[in-house]
């Protein structure tokens, strides 16, 4: 395509998500539907700009009050991700010299808003809860995750599925902390290996990973996990079950829940009931009261955890929006954790940073409920294959961090009922 054309497809998609009416993938993924004959590379530098944007909408709004041209366009000029030649062969001189009086500015110089690129309402708890690792961490928030895949060990071994991938020309290595966990940097193709499509990987950040780990569901067991959506977990979960007992899937979207079929169908795995339940106080689960041995709430939140590979939420989150998801996660953890039984395990976890949808959830629960005791994450872990869990534990809870662990953002807190 001509980097004419390409640059005004790009401007077009900055200009669609940073509307932020919804989600940046959905959109980016609907435009690339929309605009087949987009090549790899393209659509690669495209979906990468767009999401540059995003990451550092508050520099570059600022940087693009000078220049000319549409905002969009100039917005798209400064966070060009494709290859530099490409972006010099589709402006003429004035835009070039606007490019280069642009980046000659000390970047260091600016007012800190610019340099961290969040709203106030998240900067500053995180500051709080950080101190001088609130830096490191909006750098690494700044970068594109790397890929990680979780074995699936009901059907493949790592080293097998690490040496397959190798022929394949793709460098995978081991995870640092999860025992079925493989790293890829770049984003190969991955759905048309066989591999994939037999079943022997799903693509699942190693944070996730441990979560699964941390309930540590057993052969034989009577398992919920309670807020299943597409099933990332369920199926790490039906894995470490070894496709026996009887695994159920709950969650209040249909829709989701239509997204695990065709994993379920690749992973091999029988032992899996999805179910859609109108609400945490459903019917269906009252009848299961005290009889399961372990629950996974994978709860509702800011998704704040995730922001390398979706910074359009920081935009689209708001103080409002988080006080009603804590109401939400603490009614789902009290009905979830009535399933429990005696000596049953429970497990509340988040893909958020902040302490208000974790420790303070975590807490306000064993307040209220002096039946379940903290099983302390590290020796929880541990005890699961996980390596170095010393590292992931804050307090007895887990807590994963992007810029220390190179994960998504992950909060878990495991308890046992008393028996
Ligand atoms: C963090 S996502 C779950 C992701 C999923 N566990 C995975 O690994 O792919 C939270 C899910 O909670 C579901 N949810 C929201 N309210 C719920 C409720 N009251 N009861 C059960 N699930 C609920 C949402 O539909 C969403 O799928």
């Amino acid at each position: 395509m001509h980097p004419n054309a390409l640059l005004d497809l790009a401007t077009e998609l900055v200009r669609q998500v940073v509307k932020l009416d919804a989600p940046a993938d959905t959109i980016v993924s609907g435009f690339f539907k929309y605009h087949r004959a987009l090549g790899q590379r393209e659509r690669h530098a495209l979906a990468e700009t767009a999401y540059a944007v995003l990451r550092q909408r508050l520099l570059y709004v600022h940087l693009a009050q000078s220049g000319s041209g549409t905002m969009e366009r100039r917005l798209t000029l400064l966070a060009w991700q494709g290859t530099d030649s490409f972006r010099r062969g589709a402006i003429g001189p004035n835009e070039q010299k606007w490019l280069a009086d642009v980046a000659a500015i000390d970047r260091a110089t600016l007012p800190e808003k610019l340099r961290h690129n969040l709203p106030d309402w998240l900067a500053n708890p995180l500051k709080a809860e950080l101190g001088e690792e609130f830096w490191p961490l909006v750098e690494e928030m700044d970068k594109v995750a790397a890929l990680d895949l979780r074995v699936n060990t009901f059907k493949a071994k790592r080293e097998d599925v690490q040496a397959e991938l190798k022929e394949a020309g793709i460098d995978a290595e081991i995870t640092p902390y999860s025992p079925w966990g493989l790293r890829i940097h770049g984003k190969p193709a991955l759905q048309k290996l066989a591999l994939f499509t037999r079943g022997d990987v799903e693509v699942q950040d190693e944070g996730s990973q441990l979560l699964a780990a941390l309930l540590q569901a057993k052969r034989g067991e009577m398992v919920v996990d309670f807020c299943a959506g597409a099933g990332g977990k369920t199926l790490a979960l039906g894995a470490t079950m070894r496709n026996t007992g009887r695994l159920y899937a709950f969650d209040v979207s249909g829709h989701r829940l239509e997204g695990l079929k065709p994993r379920l169908a690749r992973s091999g795995l029988s032992n899996v009931y999805p179910a859609q339940i109108a609400h945490e106080r459903d019917e269906r689960i009252k009848r299961l009261t005290g009889k399961i041995d372990r629950v996974l709430v994978d709860a509702p939140c800011s998704g704040l955890g995730t922001l390398r590979r979706n910074p359009d939420l920081k935009w689209r989150q708001s103080p409002k929006a988080l006080e009603e998801l804590c109401v939400k996660q603490t009614a789902i953890l009290d009905s979830a954790a009535r399933l429990v039984k005696p000596g049953g395990r429970l497990v509340y976890a988040t893909c958020s940073l902040l302490r208000r949808e974790n420790e303070a959830i975590a807490e306000a629960f064993v307040a209220a409920h002096p039946d379940f005791e903290l099983l302390p994450a590290a020796a929880t872990l541990a005890s699961a294959h996980v390596e170095r869990a010393e590292e992931l534990d804050v307090q007895g809870y887990l807590r994963l961090w992007p810029h220390r662990h190179h994960t998504d953002g992950f909060f878990a807190a495991a308890w046992q009922r008393k028996a």
